[in-house]
């Protein structure tokens, strides 16, 4: 089988799909993507995937290695969200042509189904006691929530005491075993982080999230020291490498590569053995779109320490459009008391509405980050 052709297709509200086709017929998909970024991870993805024209699908580490090695320069996000669609959607060939789940080639599943969490509150908190309760209706049995929209680096107390009010209506509307993480979003810097995480303590939270800027990773133990919380991070680290340190310090309980981010699947299958060598939970990181989610759903199937899988249900900034809205099937997704089913069908199982891509494609999706400032004038952390 060999790689012939392949398309791109930016569409709403900010994602970006593959589709790689072979000379045998069968294609894949991918979602090489990285927020507010798109078109230049679009232009990596057209020079990697040039070079792939002409060769097996099969050989999907051969393809990997390639890629990562063949470059010189390496890693980093735009590149590894290149690398991530592109290997996506050669597992989703190769499970296709062999007519099974991607799990099934990497060594069959460990898990029927995963805990997934909804976002409440999007990007900006409010009123997220009733949302919670809502998700909690719904079936939910975690959520996360965006600690603040902005602090800076010393800041007042009374901005902490806000973001402790939301964790507590929260906590109050849905009860004392009711999963809430709180994504401080690196939007904390060191001495603002420590005062915060100490507050939250009480609240028995499921992790905090990015407590500083990945950036500054050697600063979590510290905080660790001051606060019982599982501490979560890894959405903006992409590589093995970037984990190697992060897992020797001991820091991180969780660590969150994105599949679509981190190399893709067999990327992040490793980064997930690695974490698992030394006793650190996996929640994969996945804001994004159906074809992201289907291949964190295939990994999660074959990671032991994976616990709970983020799914964009819930963010405002993708709620122009439905997760399901590309998807011919979506009842690949079975929830079920706030719990995702492993899809078995061949590939990573979600079916794409081609028709449907190709004609939102033609719209403009250009989305940016928006950019916040402090109210001195100086820029906030997105
Ligand atoms: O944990 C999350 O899902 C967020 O931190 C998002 O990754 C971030 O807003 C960029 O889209
Ligand atoms: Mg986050």
């Amino acid at each position: 089988m060999k790689i012939t052709n392949y398309e791109t297709f930016a569409v709403p509200p900010r994602w970006l799909f593959l589709k790689v086709e072979t000379d045998e017929g069968v294609s894949g998909w991918g979602e090489p993507v990285i927020e507010g970024r798109a078109a230049t991870v679009e232009a990596a993805v057209h020079e990697l995937m040039d070079s792939l024209i002409g060769s097996d699908p099969f050989r999907i580490e051969d393809a990997w290695e390639k890629m990562y090695r063949s470059g010189f320069y390496r890693g980093g996000p735009i590149l590894m969200s290149a690398i991530a669609g592109i290997d996506q959607a050669l597992w989703d060939i190769k499970g296709k042509a062999l007519g099974q789940p991607v799990y099934e080639l990497m060594g069959g599943a460990v898990r029927d189904s995963i805990k997934v969490y909804s976002w409440v509150g999007g990007d900006r908190p409010s009123n997220v006691g009733e949302a919670a309760l809502e998700r909690k209706n719904a079936g939910f049995t975690a959520i996360k929530m965006n600690a603040t929209e902005e602090l800076q680096m010393i800041d007042s107390y009374e901005k902490i005491q806000e973001v402790v009010e939301r964790v507590k209506a929260i906590r109050e509307a849905c009860g004392p075993y009711f999963g809430i993480a709180v994504d401080f979003h690196g939007r904390v810097h060191k001495p603002m982080a420590k005062v915060l995480a100490k507050e939250l303590e009480p609240y028995n939270l499921m992790f905090i999230e990015e407590p500083v800027l990945p950036e500054n990773n050697e600063e979590l133990g510290k905080i660790g020291q001051l606060s019982k919380t599982p501490i979560a991070t890894g959405e903006r680290m992409f590589t093995r490498w970037d984990f190697k340190k992060l897992l020797e310090s001991g820091d991180a309980d969780v660590i969150q590569p994105d599949l679509s981010h981190a190399g893709g699947i067999t990327e992040c299958k490793k980064i997930a053995s690695m974490a698992e060598a030394y006793d650190v939970a996996v929640a994969f990181h996945c804001p994004l779109g159906p074809i992201a989610l289907a291949a964190c759903l295939q990994v999660d199937a074959t990671v032991y320490n994976a616990f709970i899988q983020e799914q964009s249900l819930g963010i405002h900034y993708n709620a122009s459009n439905d997760l399901l809205d590309y998807v011919k099937n979506p009842e690949v997704f079975e929830y079920e008391n706030g719990m995702v089913k492993i899809p078995s069908l061949p590939g990573l199982g979600v079916e794409v509405n081609e028709e449907l891509v190709r004609e939102k494609a033609k719209e403009t999706t250009n989305w940016h980050n928006p950019v916040w400032r402090h109210e001195d004038g100086s820029i906030a952390e997105w």
